[in-house]
């Protein structure tokens, strides 16, 4: 790992093995058929290792939502205009975005945070951290200088630790950004060796001209930089954005204060690769909320070893998919703290 690199978080402790067994001989005693809650007994077991309790507590979650715009949207690679981009931070800070909504219905505390939107979005409750105006358009240029990539992981840790220091107990971070999903395929490509032919999908729903053009792109600008794959934070630089830097620097922050991280969508899912390349100890704390349409989900979900909670086949981003998946997570945090045993109910174990 490369100083710089180093510097960038905390230490990530290893998870709790001594609460991580108390936990599961604690699920064996529920009064249920052994086994019998499935999926719900893992993560119970999980959250306990990686929370340090017991009987973890996940309410509230918290969500932050990194908003930046992609100098490559120029090579017509989106279906959506790049202007979108700040008009949906507004629609945030209004409230009427897809994520508020399920949000809302989480009981999360929210942030939106600029981290390089084309021009500047100014209203109440939107956080300005802008690192620049826009990546560069990686056809041409590096999306960013190293040093701007550390500042945007600097950026994910700071806020991690504000919503966390409000009451967080587990991360959702979400993006908004026309044009990240080229970025995203570029990263994920970069780092694992992926083919573009088959990681890079439509997007927001470009038609088949688009994507043809899309793949071109991820393919020219990594024979253009030829990024390090053991070197993320050249990657980043090179061929990613300044949201998946500042969710990436998020979710090593909140892996760094034990605070489980629920996973959201392909861009989401692309950073905590990141993030882990960065911190490989990342992983024992990442949970994946859903599997988007998105081709690359799949691919960098089987990279991370994770198995997501739900496939609605959404495709939106902004960490709606893990809000969604939230209620999974609160069921079996539950659970555990309040099914009654065998022993105190009376009911009769085999
Ligand atoms: O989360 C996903 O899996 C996902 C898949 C496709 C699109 N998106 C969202 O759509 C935008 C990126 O799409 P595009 O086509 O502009 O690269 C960005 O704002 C994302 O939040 C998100
Ligand atoms: C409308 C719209 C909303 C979004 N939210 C996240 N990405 C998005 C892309 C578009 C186009």
């Amino acid at each position: 790992m490369m100083a710089s690199e180093e510097k960038q978080h905390r230490t990530i402790e290893p998870v709790n093995h001594e609460v991580r067994e108390q936990a599961r001989l604690h699920v064996d005693q529920l009064t249920k058929p052994l086994g019998s809650l499935g999926r719900l007994e893992e993560l119970a077991i999980e959250l306990a290792g990686m929370t340090g309790e017991a009987f973890p507590v996940v309410t509230p979650p918290g969500v932050l939502v990194f908003a930046a715009d992609h100098g490559v949207a120029v090579e017509g690679i989106s279906a959506y205009p790049q202007e979108v981009t700040a008009q949906m931070v507004l629609n945030m800070a209004h409230g009427g975005a897809g994520i508020n909504v399920f949000a809302r219905q989480i009981g999360a505390l929210q942030k939106v945070v600029d981290v390089g939107v084309c021009s500047p979005v100014e209203a109440p409750g939107v956080y300005s951290k802008r690192i620049r105006a826009a990546s560069g358009n990686m056809l041409r240029e590096a999306a960013m200088s190293v040093e701007e990539a550390e500042r945007s992981l600097a950026v994910g840790i700071e806020m991690a630790e504000a919503i966390i220091d409000e009451g967080a107990k587990v991360l959702i971070v979400g993006e908004v950004g026309i044009g990240n999903t080229t970025a995203s395929s570029a990263v994920l490509a970069a780092l694992t060796g992926a083919d573009p032919q088959t990681i890079v999908g439509r997007g927001t729903g470009l038609d088949d001209a688009g994507w043809q053009r899309k793949k071109a792109v991820v393919r020219e600008a990594l024979a253009l930089h030829k990024p390090d794959a053991d070197k993320p934070l050249d990657v980043l630089a090179k061929v990613g954005g300044l949201e998946i830097g500042a969710m990436a620097g998020a979710i090593l922050g909140a892996a760094s204060r034990r605070v489980p991280v629920l996973l959201d969508g392909f861009i989401a899912t692309v950073a905590a690769l990141l993030a882990v390349k960065i911190d490989a100890g990342v992983s024992d704390y990442l949970i994946a909320g859903h599997r988007s349409q998105e081709p690359g989900h799949a691919f960098v979900l089987e990279a991370l070893g994770k198995e997501p909670l739900l496939d609605l086949h959404l495709r939106l981003g902004e960490g709606s998919g893990a809000a969604v998946a939230f209620p999974i997570v609160e069921a079996a945090a539950r659970m555990i703290k309040e099914m009654a045993t065998f022993a105190s109910a009376g009911v009769s174990d085999r």
